[in-house]
């Protein structure tokens, strides 16, 4: 993305105009983000109609390809909201249609916007007119929270500005550092809790020690109150205090685990890291860091809280495997 050549052009398996079906065949190509898995499809040509109940057969870890979401790239001027994104951002023709692997639609993934602008770049799509985030080339993006820009770090990591968040209660909830009470099997007693919007919800509670977040049972769904009317997403964290960073300033670290609206426990979620870092960074007060690694079941992200009020987001994507799936052997089909 930091130039166009630096965009492999192998393993191209959907020609220009080309829906991802042929002969009842449908190309995918299988990613993660710190083991967020997806099944990404281009459908630059927007020919396939990405049902629920598709949505639940290709990241069916049995019977489908299985990942915990499927990701759709689409131009983003098909999409009903691709009107209002266009304007705000015309280089942003790339649409990341994400939904959960339980058939829903979200607002936004943060591993999964890594990991889309590689599979951009592996399909030659990422060499649109980059647009400058300070002075760095980024690539825009949409997505149903608005557009969002990726840039290429040195050590190959991308780093995706996940625009602006906000503490779901406001001020009141900043003060009393809490807004929710989380009930999780495993732990006795139910906790105060944080809820933090990136685009996406999210509710986030501090526990003791890794012995509690190891002792969580995320089997099943957490109990939040207030319920949240459009579900949520729960971040169990372990603060484990600063370290020096590379330039000096201190640098934040917490151990996260996270149950995921419409998909179950996961081994990352990029927006959850990014609420969980902005929760814990809350709770910390005044001189708290900007900057946050999150560790998690599947790697370790960095979030920074940038002073533009924009919340970042920096990891790893990877891309292991291309295939075809035949739609024949899916249920209904
Ligand atoms: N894993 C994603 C978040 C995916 C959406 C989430 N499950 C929701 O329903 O909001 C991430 O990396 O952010």
């Amino acid at each position: 993305m930091t130039s166009p050549s630096t965009a492999p052009s192998t393993a191209t398996s959907t020609r220009p105009g080309d829906g991802p079906v042929r002969a009842n065949r449908l190309t995918f190509t299988k990613g993660h983000g710190t083991e967020n898995d997806f099944v990404l499809i281009d459908d630059r040509a927007a020919t396939l109609d990405l049902t629920p109940d598709l949505v639940r057969a290709l990241a069916d870890r049995r019977a489908g390809v299985g990942g915990d979401g499927v990701i759709r790239v689409v131009p983003t001027a098909e999409l009903p909201e691709g009107a209002a994104i266009l304007a705000a951002e015309p280089a942003a023709t790339w649409f990341m249609d994400y939904r959960n692997s339980d058939g829903s639609v979200a607002e936004m993934c943060g591993n999964g916007a890594r990991v889309f602008a590689a599979f951009l770049e592996r399909l030659d799509l990422a060499a649109v007119p980059l647009r400058l985030q300070g002075d760095q080339p980024a690539l825009a993006i949409g997505t149903r929270a608005g557009v969002r820009y990726v840039r290429r770090e040195a050590n190959g990591w991308y780093a995706v500005d996940m625009g602006p968040w906000r503490l779901t209660g406001g001020d009141d909830a900043a003060i009393a550092g809490a807004d929710a009470q989380v009930a999780v099997a495993g732990l006795e007693v139910a906790r105060p809790a944080l809820s933090v919007d990136v685009g996406n919800p999210h509710v986030v509670l501090a526990l003791a020690d890794v012995g509690e977040l190891a002792a969580a049972d995320l089997s099943r769904a957490p109990e939040v109150r207030p319920v949240p009317i459009d579900g949520t997403n729960v971040e169990l964290v372990v603060p484990l205090g600063e370290e020096p960073g590379a330039d000096g300033v201190a640098v934040g670290r917490l151990r996260m685990r996270v149950h995921e609206r419409g998909v179950g426990e996961t081994r990352s979620c990029g927006t959850g890291a990014c609420a969980a870092a902005l929760a814990v960074r809350t709770w910390a007060g005044a001189g708290a860091p900007d900057v946050w690694l999150v560790d998690v079941p599947g790697g370790t992200v960095r979030v920074s809280v940038l002073a533009s009020g924009h919340v970042e987001l920096a990891g790893p994507a990877a891309l292991v495997a291309t295939g075809e799936l035949d739609l024949s052997t899916l249920p209904g089909r």
